[in-house]
């Protein structure tokens, strides 16, 4: 089945709580307008209710049904202080709390960490930094992972790939990086992608060397032994990950190489950089970041993103509250 047809099954009529902190930007009140109407998640937008309802009259958005909470009035406020406090012990005092929650990213957040929401989309507007430092700081993450790290689920036609780490993590060692390609691998598996997993470089089992090299096949091996499971191979250039012959050529025997589905880069430049070339050069559709490893769903929109962009990552983020 269609991914999108799949995710939407799961997610119908489970009333499944999305919020979403930028309420007055358009792209995200119109894919909250289409999620309300197709009954697909209630959503919970963040902002002053004058300004969310004349962006939505400019733009012919019903938001009928849609909850509306701005930060500075809400009945909610001291109790999620109390809350950040706490989780924040010692890190930061009720004062700088109270600034903090007016910054609808770290109000969203709150009402995640507190279950008065399953789940949050932003990041139209703002930066990833700023996007994803709450969740990071709140959320946390789950037991065993101690990197949160943002892959794509990048699509076209019958094609379906999983390209990780686009967001998070600037230069990860090679345990970050063994850390990125297990975390991948289980998130493919969610979006009905059977992972295996290329761990790229610009080397091909030795073609090249260097301390660039050496971290990615040190990674490729802790990964290995961490997650016997999956198909994981590297070090490999994105050609012999990809194209069969040139597979064939530089890396015979593989069971990755030439077919890989999952495709781990060694840093954020060459994953940033590349997953937006298949976007923009390649025409794949590109959704995400869709953040892994995190105690609940949190999701980082590209401030380029598009009104179908947010309606999609909306989903996802619906359906991975659904997944243990
Ligand atoms: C994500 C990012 C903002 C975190 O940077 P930061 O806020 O300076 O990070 P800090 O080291 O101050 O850590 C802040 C908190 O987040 C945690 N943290 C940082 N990176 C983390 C990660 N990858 N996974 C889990 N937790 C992380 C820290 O442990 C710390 O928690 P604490 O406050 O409870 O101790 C930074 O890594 C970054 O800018 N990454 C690139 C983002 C980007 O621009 N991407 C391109 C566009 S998508
Ligand atoms: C994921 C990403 O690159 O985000 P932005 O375009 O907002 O920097």
């Amino acid at each position: 089945m269609e991914l999108f047809a799949s995710l939407t099954e799961k997610i119908k009529g489970k009333a499944i709580k999305i919020v979403f902190p930028e309420g007055t930007e358009p792209r995200i009140l119109g894919a909250v307008a289409r999620l309300q109407a197709d009954g697909l998640v209630t959503p919970i937008v963040l902002g002053n209710e004058a300004e969310v309802t004349k962006v939505a009259a400019d733009n012919n958005f019903d938001l009928s049904g849609v909850t509306v909470i701005d930060p500075a009035t809400s009945a909610d406020f001291d109790e999620l202080v109390a809350a950040f406090v706490e989780r924040r012990k010692g890190k930061n005092t009720e004062e700088q709390a109270r600034k903090m929650l007016l910054d609808p990213n770290y109000f969203g957040t709150m009402l995640v960490y507190a279950d008065k929401a399953d789940g949050m989309v932003s990041g139209a507007v703002h930066p990833t930094g700023d996007t994803v430092r709450p969740a990071l700081q709140i959320i946390k993450t789950k037991p065993g992972v101690s990197r949160t790290s943002g892959a794509f689920i990048m699509s076209k036609g019958d094609e379906r790939y999983l390209f990780s780490d686009c967001a998070i993590n600037i230069n990860p060692n090679a345990q970050e990086l063994a850390e990125i390609a297990v975390a991948s691998a289980e998130t493919a598996e969610l979006f009905d992608i059977e992972p295996r997993v290329a761990m790229l470089s610009f080397s091909t089992k030795g073609s090249a060397k260097g301390d660039e090299v050496a971290k990615v096949q040190e990674a490729t091996k802790l990964a290995q032994a961490a997650a016997p499971q999956y198909k994981i191979d590297g070090e490999l250039q994105f050609d012999a990950s990809y194209v069969p012959v040139v597979a064939n050529q530089k890396a015979p025997g593989s069971e990755v190489a030439g077919k890989a589905t999952v495709f781990v880069f060694p840093e954020l430049q060459s994953g940033n950089i590349g997953y937006k070339i298949a976007q923009r050069f390649g025409g794949f559709e590109a959704v995400g970041p869709i953040l892994q490893g995190l105690n609940k769903p949190v999701s980082d929109l590209s401030r380029g993103a598009n009104e179908e962009d947010v309606y999609k990552l909306a989903i996802i983020t619906a359906a991975q509250t659904l997944m243990k």
